[in-house]
């Protein structure tokens, strides 16, 4: 808890996913290591998106006009927008944004690009990088200034009805991708005065951290028409008459990544999910002067059977001795390392140990080894999901009074509070606790924990990154 920050640095370090001694503050190299993981984090996503959505790629560089165009919007990022303003020598006659997020890079095409109703809906994405000026303390993968797994969606539809069910089909896939994330997570209805600039309303994820913060690592904007109308997006409907669509977009990033780490890891390293592990099986020969010929074949006859079976399997044949093997696939996080030596040939065994719970079983060696290793790499990332949504259920706190407010959420909870929904009033909340409210959670009757009027609903509350 005390020394999270600590141990997430040297997770990141020891583990190899990022090198961040790059020379630009909050800019990080992505190691092979954490490469790995990053791809198959997004080859997950990728699969769920492009069921109902295209992949784009819109340029990096935004005119200052276009970006300045949607008041609110502006207002929103105008401290956090690197300027581009030179091409050589030459000074640029119009200064160039690099996208924070794209929103005014796509809507101008949009315009071009939406005449009638039957140009319409419009789901694309893109993964790119964003860069925003973070002014508050940045850290590897969690606040960033170059945002390098940047997904970013936006749709445009003929009806408000359609945008937010499309809001709501946002919220499935993310719910469906941090499930196969074993990410636990919280979804909330950001209050008004936190929603993305804008946008009408937002929907957040939310996960805690082992350090008791919460970190947003998805969020889900209905924009309504304001971008519509200031982009000059317009359709002709069914009668010929002209309309302003509606948008979504919904976002995610490294932050995902920052999660698997922290939320599983353990004092040994990593412990991944196996959707995203580099290596899902380690085999680990044991070997002695005498019999390692019959021992290393074995090896290779298992790997090439996993292999076949497409699991992502490796032999650490190296000249080490085991226990540094172990410790090594440990930090790395390998899902299951198997075990195999003379002794095991001679009781026809094998023996299997899991990352997650350090479980320890042997099996002969005429069972189906690739069921037995498909079995447990499901079973991991089911128990991985359970372990960290009972944790994160355990941890939200019903508070009834404002001054334990603080000593709760310093105890690494997220506080569940009665709140009459009023912004004047969870300002305040938020001035006199220095904490943020997350949004509103469930129903409740009662008084308003701070300003004793009839409660609306409850809201949690927390310190978050
Ligand atoms: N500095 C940052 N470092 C890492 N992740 C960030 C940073 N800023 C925002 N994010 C993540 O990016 C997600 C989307 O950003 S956002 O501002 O909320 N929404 C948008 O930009 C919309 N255009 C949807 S793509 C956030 O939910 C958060 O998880
Ligand atoms: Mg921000
Ligand atoms: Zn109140």
């Amino acid at each position: 808890m005390e020394d999270f920050s600590k141990w997430f640095h040297n997770i990141l370090d020891e583990a190899k996913i990022i090198d961040s001694r790059y020379p630009i503050k909050g800019m990080n190299v992505w190691l092979a290591n954490g490469f790995k993981i990053r791809k198959y984090m997004l080859e997950a996503l990728r699969e769920l998106l492009d069921k109902d959505h295209d992949e784009t790629l819109f340029p990096l560089l935004v005119p200052e006009e276009e970006l300045a165009k949607e008041g609110i919007h502006v207002k929103g990022f105008e401290e956090e927008v690197y300027w581009v303003t030179h091409g050589g020598k030459k000074k640029l006659n119009e200064k160039l944004a690099i996208r924070p997020t794209s929103e005014t890079a796509i809507y101008p095409m949009f315009s071009l690009w939406v005449r009638s109703h039957i140009d319409l809906p419009i789901k694309l994405y893109q993964v790119v990088n964003t860069f925003r000026y973070e002014t508050k303390h940045t850290r590897p993968l969690i606040r960033v200034r170059e945002i390098t797994t940047f997904k970013e969606a936006h749709t445009i539809h003929a009806t408000k009805e359609e945008a937010a069910k499309q809001v709501e089909d946002g919220i499935d896939i993310y719910k469906t991708i941090f499930n196969k994330l074993s990410i636990p997570f919280l979804i909330l209805k950001r209050p008004v005065w936190d929603k993305f600039p804008g946008a009408n309303y937002t929907m957040a994820f939310d996960t805690l951290f082992p350090d008791g913060k919460t970190l947003q690592i998805g969020t889900a904007h209905n924009l309504g028409s304001t971008f519509a109308k200031t982009f000059e997006i317009k359709f002709e409907n069914e009668n010929g008459e002209h309309e302003y669509p509606y948008q979504t977009c919904y976002g995610l990033s490294d932050r995902v990544i920052a999660a698997i780490i922290a939320i599983h890891g353990d004092e040994k390293g990593l412990v991944l999910p196996p959707i995203v592990a580099p290596k899902q099986v380690t085999i680990i020969p044991i070997i002695f002067k005498k019999g390692s010929e019959e021992v290393i074949s074995k090896a290779k006859e298992i790997e090439k059977n996993l292999k076949n079976n497409g699991f992502r399997v490796n032999i650490d044949d190296r000249d080490l001795r085991p226990g540094k093997k172990f410790y090594e696939s440990e930090l790395n996080g390998t899902p299951l390392r198997i075990e195999i030596g003379p002794r095991d040939l001679e009781n026809n065994q094998f023996i299997i140990t899991r990352r997650d719970n350090s479980e320890k079983s042997s099996f002969s060696l005429d069972e189906n080894i690739s069921s037995i290793v498909e079995r447990l790499l499901n079973d991991i990332t089911t128990s991985l999901k359970e372990k960290g949504e009972e944790n994160l259920k355990k941890r939200i706190v019903g508070v009834k009074s404002m001054d334990i407010i603080e000593k709760t959420v310093l105890d690494g909870n997220i506080a569940q509070i009665n709140w009459c929904g009023e912004e004047s009033c969870g300002k305040a909340i938020e001035e006199e606790t220095n904490l943020d409210i997350l949004g509103e959670y469930g129903k409740y009757s009662g008084d308003c924990i701070h300003c004793k009027k009839p409660a609306k609903y409850t809201a949690l509350i927390s310190k978050t990154y």
